[in-house]
Protein backbone atom coordinates (compact mmCIF):
# COMPACT_ATOMS: atom_id res chain seq x y z
CA UNK A 1 0.00 0.00 0.00
CA UNK A 2 1.45 3.35 -0.62
CA UNK A 3 1.83 6.35 1.71
CA UNK A 4 -1.24 7.88 0.60
CA UNK A 5 -3.24 5.06 0.00
CA UNK A 6 -2.73 4.61 3.89
CA UNK A 7 -3.14 8.01 4.81
CA UNK A 8 -6.22 8.37 2.82
CA UNK A 9 -7.46 4.94 4.92
CA UNK A 10 -6.71 6.59 7.97
CA UNK A 11 -8.79 9.38 7.64
CA UNK A 12 -11.89 7.70 6.25
CA UNK A 13 -11.63 5.65 9.18
CA UNK A 14 -11.57 8.89 11.28
CA UNK A 15 -14.60 10.69 9.14
CA UNK A 16 -16.49 7.06 9.93
CA UNK A 17 -15.52 7.50 13.40
CA UNK A 18 -16.51 11.07 13.86
CA UNK A 19 -19.63 10.38 12.01
CA UNK A 20 -21.11 8.03 14.54
CA UNK A 21 -21.25 10.48 16.91
CA UNK A 22 -22.75 12.75 14.32
CA UNK A 23 -20.27 15.30 14.00
CA UNK A 24 -21.34 16.23 10.66
CA UNK A 25 -24.58 17.63 10.71
CA UNK A 26 -25.51 19.57 7.81
CA UNK A 27 -22.27 18.70 5.61
CA UNK A 28 -20.13 20.75 8.46
CA UNK A 29 -16.70 19.81 9.26
CA UNK A 30 -13.70 19.33 7.59
CA UNK A 31 -10.12 17.15 8.29
CA UNK A 32 -7.20 16.64 6.48
CA UNK A 33 -3.93 14.35 6.92
CA UNK A 34 -0.25 15.12 5.98
CA UNK A 35 0.74 12.47 3.31
CA UNK A 36 4.29 14.37 2.36
CA UNK A 37 6.67 16.77 3.59
CA UNK A 38 8.85 19.05 1.43
CA UNK A 39 6.92 20.11 0.09
CA UNK A 40 3.63 19.46 2.48
CA UNK A 41 0.97 17.76 0.34
CA UNK A 42 -2.04 16.40 2.27
CA UNK A 43 -5.28 15.45 1.99
CA UNK A 44 -8.63 17.18 2.67
CA UNK A 45 -12.14 16.49 2.27
CA UNK A 46 -14.27 17.75 -0.78
CA UNK A 47 -16.11 20.56 -0.09
CA UNK A 48 -19.88 20.06 0.93
CA UNK A 49 -20.20 16.66 0.77
CA UNK A 50 -22.08 14.39 3.39
CA UNK A 51 -19.52 13.18 5.59
CA UNK A 52 -21.56 10.27 6.85
CA UNK A 53 -21.23 8.46 3.71
CA UNK A 54 -17.68 6.97 2.48
CA UNK A 55 -16.93 7.37 -1.28
CA UNK A 56 -13.69 7.37 -3.62
CA UNK A 57 -14.08 10.91 -3.87
CA UNK A 58 -13.74 12.21 0.13
CA UNK A 59 -11.06 13.26 -0.76
CA UNK A 60 -8.54 15.24 -2.49
CA UNK A 61 -5.08 15.66 -2.24
CA UNK A 62 -3.81 19.53 -2.16
CA UNK A 63 -0.41 21.56 -1.84
CA UNK A 64 0.95 24.09 1.19
CA UNK A 65 -1.50 26.75 -0.68
CA UNK A 66 -4.53 24.30 -0.72
CA UNK A 67 -4.67 24.04 -4.34
CA UNK A 68 -5.49 20.51 -5.59
CA UNK A 69 -2.22 18.74 -6.86
CA UNK A 70 -3.88 16.63 -9.79
CA UNK A 71 -6.65 17.70 -11.82
CA UNK A 72 -10.23 17.49 -10.09
CA UNK A 73 -13.72 18.21 -10.57
CA UNK A 74 -13.36 18.15 -6.66
CA UNK A 75 -13.55 21.14 -4.90
CA UNK A 76 -11.55 21.47 -1.40
CA UNK A 77 -13.15 22.49 1.54
CA UNK A 78 -13.86 25.80 1.91
CA UNK A 79 -12.03 26.04 4.68
CA UNK A 80 -8.64 24.41 3.91
CA UNK A 81 -7.03 27.90 4.38
CA UNK A 82 -6.85 26.65 7.99
CA UNK A 83 -5.45 23.06 7.31
CA UNK A 84 -2.57 24.56 5.18
CA UNK A 85 -1.28 26.67 8.26
CA UNK A 86 -1.08 24.09 10.56
CA UNK A 87 0.72 22.46 8.31
CA UNK A 88 2.99 25.30 7.07
CA UNK A 89 3.45 26.46 11.33
CA UNK A 90 3.69 23.01 13.36
CA UNK A 91 5.00 19.91 12.68
CA UNK A 92 1.14 18.31 12.95
CA UNK A 93 0.42 15.26 10.61
CA UNK A 94 -3.15 15.48 11.07
CA UNK A 95 -6.30 18.15 11.67
CA UNK A 96 -9.84 17.93 12.04
CA UNK A 97 -12.97 20.44 12.25
CA UNK A 98 -16.12 19.73 13.67
CA UNK A 99 -19.68 21.73 14.16
CA UNK A 100 -21.58 20.52 17.45
CA UNK A 101 -24.21 22.39 19.58
CA UNK A 102 -21.86 22.05 22.41
CA UNK A 103 -18.68 23.64 21.15
CA UNK A 104 -20.88 26.29 19.45
CA UNK A 105 -22.61 27.17 22.66
CA UNK A 106 -19.68 26.75 24.71
CA UNK A 107 -18.06 29.51 21.64
CA UNK A 108 -20.51 31.68 22.40
CA UNK A 109 -20.83 31.72 26.25
CA UNK A 110 -17.19 32.25 26.42
CA UNK A 111 -16.66 34.85 23.69
CA UNK A 112 -16.03 38.01 25.78
CA UNK A 113 -13.14 36.55 27.48
CA UNK A 114 -11.91 35.30 24.21
CA UNK A 115 -10.90 31.66 25.39
CA UNK A 116 -12.51 28.90 27.97
CA UNK A 117 -10.38 27.83 30.63
CA UNK A 118 -10.56 23.71 32.37
CA UNK A 119 -8.76 22.81 35.36
CA UNK A 120 -9.40 19.93 37.99
CA UNK A 121 -10.77 17.69 35.10
CA UNK A 122 -9.27 14.29 34.41
CA UNK A 123 -9.41 14.62 30.68
CA UNK A 124 -7.17 17.71 30.36
CA UNK A 125 -4.38 15.11 30.56
CA UNK A 126 -5.38 14.14 26.69
CA UNK A 127 -3.06 17.58 26.43
CA UNK A 128 0.07 16.31 28.32
CA UNK A 129 -1.43 18.42 30.90
CA UNK A 130 -0.36 16.31 33.89
CA UNK A 131 0.37 18.72 37.16
CA UNK A 132 -2.36 18.88 39.87
CA UNK A 133 -2.78 22.61 39.21
CA UNK A 134 -2.33 22.11 35.07
CA UNK A 135 -4.42 24.40 33.31
CA UNK A 136 -6.12 24.13 30.21
CA UNK A 137 -7.02 27.18 27.91
CA UNK A 138 -8.48 27.08 24.64
CA UNK A 139 -8.67 30.73 22.94
CA UNK A 140 -11.94 31.70 20.89
CA UNK A 141 -11.33 33.48 18.02
CA UNK A 142 -14.61 35.68 16.15
CA UNK A 143 -16.24 33.93 13.32
CA UNK A 144 -14.87 35.63 10.27
CA UNK A 145 -16.56 35.07 6.68
CA UNK A 146 -13.40 35.84 5.04
CA UNK A 147 -11.41 32.21 5.55
CA UNK A 148 -8.40 33.94 4.79
CA UNK A 149 -8.73 36.52 7.59
CA UNK A 150 -10.20 33.80 9.72
CA UNK A 151 -7.24 31.47 8.54
CA UNK A 152 -4.53 34.48 9.32
CA UNK A 153 -6.09 35.18 13.18
CA UNK A 154 -6.01 31.29 13.78
CA UNK A 155 -2.56 31.35 13.06
CA UNK A 156 -1.79 33.15 15.71
CA UNK A 157 -2.62 30.22 18.16
CA UNK A 158 -0.59 27.51 16.43
CA UNK A 159 2.59 27.67 18.64
CA UNK A 160 3.02 23.79 19.23
CA UNK A 161 2.41 20.44 17.55
CA UNK A 162 -0.89 19.76 19.02
CA UNK A 163 -3.78 22.08 20.14
CA UNK A 164 -7.41 23.41 19.67
CA UNK A 165 -9.21 26.58 18.85
CA UNK A 166 -12.79 27.90 19.00
CA UNK A 167 -14.53 29.80 16.73
CA UNK A 168 -17.41 31.29 17.91
CA UNK A 169 -20.68 30.42 16.71
CA UNK A 170 -19.17 27.87 14.21
CA UNK A 171 -16.98 25.22 15.87
CA UNK A 172 -13.72 23.75 16.75
CA UNK A 173 -10.51 22.91 15.01
CA UNK A 174 -7.54 20.52 16.65
CA UNK A 175 -4.03 19.13 15.38
CA UNK A 176 -1.58 16.60 16.86
CA UNK A 177 0.92 14.75 15.92
CA UNK A 178 -1.03 12.20 13.93
CA UNK A 179 -4.91 11.03 13.24
CA UNK A 180 -4.73 9.13 16.65
CA UNK A 181 -3.80 12.40 18.67
CA UNK A 182 -5.53 14.74 16.46
CA UNK A 183 -9.08 12.73 17.56
CA UNK A 184 -7.83 11.91 21.39
CA UNK A 185 -7.83 15.82 21.58
CA UNK A 186 -11.33 15.92 19.47
CA UNK A 187 -13.01 13.96 22.28
CA UNK A 188 -11.21 15.21 25.11
CA UNK A 189 -12.07 18.98 24.31
CA UNK A 190 -16.29 18.07 23.15
CA UNK A 191 -16.15 15.86 26.70
CA UNK A 192 -15.17 19.14 28.55
CA UNK A 193 -17.26 21.17 26.79
CA UNK A 194 -20.23 18.88 27.68
CA UNK A 195 -19.27 18.67 31.01
CA UNK A 196 -19.26 22.35 31.26
CA UNK A 197 -22.32 22.97 29.75
CA UNK A 198 -23.70 20.42 31.93
CA UNK A 199 -22.35 22.47 34.63
CA UNK A 200 -23.91 25.66 33.52
CA UNK A 201 -27.50 24.52 33.65
CA UNK A 202 -27.17 22.37 37.33
CA UNK A 203 -25.59 26.12 38.60
CA UNK A 204 -29.23 27.55 37.07
CA UNK A 205 -31.19 25.10 39.10
CA UNK A 206 -29.40 25.90 41.63
CA UNK A 207 -30.13 29.71 41.54
CA UNK A 208 -33.38 28.81 40.72
CA UNK A 209 -33.49 30.16 37.04
CA UNK A 210 -34.80 26.47 35.80
CA UNK A 211 -37.94 24.93 37.58
CA UNK A 212 -37.03 21.29 36.44
C1 LIG B 1 -22.56 23.79 5.99
S1 LIG B 1 -21.35 24.19 7.17
C2 LIG B 1 -20.58 25.67 6.53
C3 LIG B 1 -19.16 25.47 6.06
C4 LIG B 1 -18.32 24.95 7.18
O1 LIG B 1 -18.16 25.62 8.18
C5 LIG B 1 -17.74 23.63 7.15
O2 LIG B 1 -17.12 23.20 8.10
C6 LIG B 1 -17.89 22.73 5.95
O3 LIG B 1 -17.36 23.29 4.80
P1 LIG B 1 -16.67 22.36 3.70
O4 LIG B 1 -16.41 23.30 2.55
O5 LIG B 1 -15.43 21.82 4.33
O6 LIG B 1 -17.64 21.26 3.37
ZN1 LIG C 1 -16.74 24.80 9.62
Amino acid sequence: MTILEERWNELADIKDELAVRDWFMGTSGNLAIKVHDEPVHFLVTASGKDKRKRTSEDFLLVNQYGKPVHDTSLKPSAETLLHCEIYQKTNAGCSLHVHTVANNVISEWYSSEKEVVFKGLELIKAFDLWGENATLKIPIIPNHAHIPTLASEFSHYLQEDKGAVLIQNHGITVWGKNGFEAKKLLEAAEFLFQYQLTILQLENVKLGGITL
